[in-house]
């Protein structure tokens, strides 16, 4: 027996910490695929798990989800190579240009919110976005509608009436309802991209289910928590990463009063490797899976309710069909 599994954005972070997880377990027949944008650095990703996991078997897949045309090869390439996809991790994501309100900080530090400050950061940071070559919102595309693709793309090998597949995202305790707009899907007209993008992904997760149990694709979500990765550190550039390891202390002082502060990309893979052991028939599609880390140290999994309905994640499918369906057919003209 194998188990084939694909992971997005492998190649640092949360993304990295969990293939490590993964081979440590020494899965039987465990093929891991590193889907990555960057190819050098895919490849010293790659090289490091080699070097602690001798006899793994890793393979490279290049994808950029921000780009139609890369996912749409990237996932022809895996249909050659796999006949079938165990676990599909969609993970990669960016938060650009993030802006950090410290008033706002300030404020919320002496209010009854703090708590819920940190471990959301609601409040306090806004993005500035761009757009991609091909027209789309590039928080959008490269958090969500890349994966959304990859997975139609990938329907053959996800979907077997004997066996079960799980598409598990990386989604963000930062996902709020209140930055997600069904008329602006893309988010054009607002400055918190990351945290629509994140919450459309939780509503996305609960149409995949709906759609696809009967043909044995699972979706769920997770939270990571607050970990220390070049995504957290560019919210303070002018805190370099010395700065930020000085104030570990601090931060795990701040762990006693909020468990979502996991802090390593270890930690912050806790609910990916749960879910990885979990039969995804007893998965709930309405709850998000934290990981959490006690003041102690000590890592574990909650399950909390999701602030999502069904009709409002139907209406984003059937915008996210529409969009697929147009840029085709864009792409076919420009081929032809
Ligand atoms: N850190 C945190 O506190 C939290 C993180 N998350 C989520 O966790 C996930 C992983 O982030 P994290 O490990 O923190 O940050 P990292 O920046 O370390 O990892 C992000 C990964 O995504 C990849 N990526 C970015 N854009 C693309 C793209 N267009 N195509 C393919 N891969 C891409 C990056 O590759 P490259 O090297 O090419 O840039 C990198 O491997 C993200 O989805 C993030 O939103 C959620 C909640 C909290
Ligand atoms: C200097 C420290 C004592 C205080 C750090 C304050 C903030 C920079 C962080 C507190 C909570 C963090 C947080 C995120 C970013 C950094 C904080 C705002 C995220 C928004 C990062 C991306 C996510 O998906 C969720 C995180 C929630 C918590």
């Amino acid at each position: 027996m194998t188990t084939v599994v694909l992971v997005t954005g492998a190649n640092s972070g949360i993304g990295l910490a969990l293939c490590e997880r993964l081979l440590s377990q020494d899965v039987d027949g465990l093929q891991l695929c590193l889907a990555c944008r960057n190819m050098r650095r895919a490849q010293a990703a790659r090289c490091a798990l080699l070097t602690s996991f001798p006899t793994a078997q890793v393979a490279l897949l290049q994808l950029d989800t921000s780009s139609v045309s890369s996912v749409i090869s990237a996932a022809r390439e895996v249909k050659v190579r796999y006949n079938r996809l165990d676990y599909l991790y969609l993970n990669a994501g960016i938060m650009p240009n993030p802006q950090f309100d410290v008033k706002a900080f300030f404020k919320g530090l002496f209010s009854s919110n703090v708590i819920t400050m940190f471990a959301t950061g609601e409040g306090i940071l806004t993005q500035k976005d761009d757009v991609t070559s091909e027209g789309l919102r590039e928080v959008f595309a490269t958090n969500l509608f890349g994966h959304f693709l990859l997975i139609r793309e990938l329907e053959p090998l996800l979907c077997h009436e004997a066996l079960t597949s799980q598409v598990i995202w990386t989604s963000s305790s930062n996902a709020h309802r209140s930055a997600f707009n069904l008329e602006d899907i893309q988010h054009f007209r607002g400055n918190q991209p990351y945290s629509s993008s994140k919450y459309a992904s939780d509503l996305l997760s609960l149409a995949l289910n709906t759609r696809y149990n009967k043909q044995g694709l699972y979706s769920s979500v997770i939270c990571p928590g607050f970990v220390m990765t070049s995504l957290t550190y560019s919210v303070l550039p002018a805190f370099p990463a010395l700065l930020w390891t000085l104030l570990m202390p601090l931060l795990w002082f701040i762990r006693f009063f909020t468990n979502t502060f996991t802090l390593t990309p270890y930690n912050g893979a806790e609910a990916l490797m749960w879910l990885f052991g979990q039969s995804p028939e007893s998965l709930d599609p309405k709850v998000k899976y934290h990981s959490l880390t006690s003041g102690l140290g000590n890592n574990y999994t909650q399950a909390r309710k999701m602030d999502i309905d069904l009709e409002t994640s139907e209406a984003l499918y059937a915008k996210l069909l529409q969009l697929e369906s147009d840029l085709k057919m864009k792409l076919e003209e420009k081929q032809i």
